[in-house]
C-alpha cells in the first residue's frame, strides 16, 4: 500500500510509527513543512521525508491529512488537481465535516473522516470511521487499515465530534487519570517509577477485565468493595468530591469546543 501522511504532527507521526510497526505501506511519504523533526524516519529506503504535498499524493493511493483545522482548507485547495479517482483521502481533522470538505473541493472525492489516537503507535488506537453514504469501497479500505492498528467503529458522521472527545482527546483524559494514581501511590510510599508502574498495569488490568468479560464497569467495581471496606470508602470520598461530575462536564466542554474549531485563526 503507497501512504502518504500529510502534516508529519503529533498524531501524523504517530500513524507513522503504527504503520512501520506493522508493514503495512509499500512506500510512506512524510510532509510537513520544517522536516528537520523528522530526521529518526530518514532510515528506511520506502520512507519519505519531504515539504512537498503534491509530490507525496502523486506517488500515493492513501493519502490521510493530520494537520490542523485552520491549515486544512489551503492545502486542499492547492493539491485539489492532483486528487485522482484513485484515490483513498481520509482526513483526520477535527471538525472538518465531508460537507465542508465537499464545499471546498468541489465535491467529497469519496473522502472519509477518521478518527484515531495516539495510542496507533503503538497498534491500539480505537479508531471511529465516517464516509457519505454509498462510499463503500473506500470506507472499506480505510476500515482495513485501521483495523490493523487498533479497534475500529465505523459511524454515522453527525457522532464524528463526540468521537473526538471520547477517543482522541479521551488518551488525554486516561492518562490523568493515570497520573493522578501515580500522585497518590507516591504519597502513599512509592518511588515514582514504581508508583507509575502500578497505576499503569492497574488501568491496562481495568480495561482487559471489561474488554475479555463484557460486563458493566459496575459489575467488575462489586467484586471489589468488601462491604464497610477501604474501596468503598475511596470510591464515594471521590464522587463526594465529584469525580463522575467533573469527567463528564470536562468531555461536555471538550465538545463544545469542537464547535468553532474550524474557523479558529
Ligand atoms: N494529536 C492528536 O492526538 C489528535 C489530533 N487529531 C487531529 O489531527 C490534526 C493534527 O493534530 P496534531 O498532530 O496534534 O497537530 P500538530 O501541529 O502536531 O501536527 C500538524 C502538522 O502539520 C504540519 N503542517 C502544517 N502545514 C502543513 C502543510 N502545508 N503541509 C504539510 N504539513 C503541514 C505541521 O508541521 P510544519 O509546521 O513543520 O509544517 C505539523 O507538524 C488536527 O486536525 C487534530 O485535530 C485527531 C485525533 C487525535
Ligand atoms: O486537542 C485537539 O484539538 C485534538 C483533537 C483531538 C485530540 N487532539
Amino acid at each position: 500500500m503507497k501512504i502518504a501522511i500529510i502534516g508529519a504532527g503529533n498524531l501524523g507521526i504517530s500513524i507513522a510509527k503504527g504503520i512501520l510497526k506493522n508493514s503495512i505501506a509499500s512506500s510512506l511519504y512524510l510532509t510537513k513543512r520544517h522536516v528537520d523533526s523528522l530526521e529518526a524516519f530518514n532510515v528506511e529506503e520506502f520512507v519519505v521525508i519531504t515539504k512537498d504535498n503534491k509530490l507525496a499524493i502523486e506517488n500515493s493511493d492513501v493519502v490521510i491529512f493530520a494537520v490542523q483545522p485552520n491549515h486544512l482548507e489551503a492545502i486542499f485547495i492547492e493539491n485539489k488537481p492532483f486528487f485522482k479517482d484513485k484515490h483513498i483521502l481520509i482526513s483526520t481533522v477535527t471538525g472538518f465535516s465531508i460537507q465542508n470538505i465537499t464545499e471546498i473541493l468541489g465535491s467529497s472525492n469519496g473522502v472519509v473522516r477518521a478518527m484515531p489516537n495516539t495510542a496507533i503507535a503503538v497498534g491500539k488506537s480505537m479508531t471511529c470511521i465516517s464516509t457519505m453514504d454509498g462510499e463503500h469501497t473506500k470506507l472499506k479500505s480505510a476500515v482495513k487499515i485501521f483495523s490493523v492498528l487498533g479497534q475500529v467503529l465505523v459511524i454515522p458522521e453527525h457522532l464524528m465530534q463526540a468521537a473526538t472527545v471520547v477517543c482522541a482527546s479521551g488518551i488525554a483524559f486516561w492518562m490523568r487519570m493515570i497520573r493522578a494514581s501515580t500522585q497518590a501511590a507516591i504519597q502513599l510510599g512509592f518511588d515514582a517509577k514504581e508508583a507509575q508502574q502500578l497505576a499503569m498495569y492497574t488501568a491496562e488490568g481495568a480495561a482487559h477485565l471489561l474488554i475479555a468479560t463484557g460486563n458493566h464497569p459496575e459489575e467488575e467495581i462489586d467484586k471489589v468493595t468488601t462491604p464497610k471496606g477501604c474501596t468503598i470508602e475511596g470510591l464515594n470520598e471521590m464522587e463526594h468530591q465529584g469525580l463522575s461530575s467533573s469527567v463528564i462536564k470536562g468531555m461536555m466542554a471538550s465538545y463544545h469546543k469542537i464547535d468553532g474549531i474550524k474557523d479558529m485563526p
